[in-house]
């Protein structure tokens, strides 16, 4: 089983960035533990500040691999692009949120990709990507 993990913009400062939203782990060493744990499953990470780079990976992966979990960050609540990438693939796509976006400003509480996505994970933390790669094994 083949799984691509997609970060946008501004996860790659998970554990730096407001601690208190996000909490203290960095991804590379949560993605790490994750390729230990599930040693049995291939696990891609991908992460990119740039809209189309996130759109062409969708792309590349979307068409042969067995499951992608997304967390489009802030692209979540604007990007009609991301959200039809989505929609134009053929892997199924969990979308991920580490804080939870319904008890946050207004402005994330509406998630254009998400509609696109076979379910949405949001407030688990970084438990939120173990959760999602659990949801392709059932
Ligand atoms: O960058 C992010 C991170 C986020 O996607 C999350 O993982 O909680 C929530 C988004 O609203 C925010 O813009």
């Amino acid at each position: 089983m083949k799984i691509q993990i997609i970060n946008g913009p501004n996860l790659n400062l998970l554990g730096l960035r407001e601690p208190s939203i996000y909490g203290s782990e960095s991804i590379d060493s949560y993605i790490e533990q994750l390729k230990t744990q599930y040693s049995i499953i291939e696990i891609d990470y991908y992460q990119s500040n740039v809209e189309g780079e996130l759109i062409n990976k969708l792309h590349e992966v979307g068409f042969s691999y067995d499951g992608i979990i997304l967390n489009a960050g802030g692209y979540t609540h604007t990007s009609v692009a991301i959200a039809d990438a989505i929609a134009a693939i053929k892997t199924p796509v969990v979308e991920v949120h580490v804080s939870n976006i319904y008890a946050r400003e207004e402005y994330r509480h509406v998630s254009l990709t998400g509609k696109n996505c076979k379910g949405v994970l949001t407030g688990f933390g970084l438990n939120g990507y173990r959760l999602a790669l659990e949801s392709f094994l059932k």
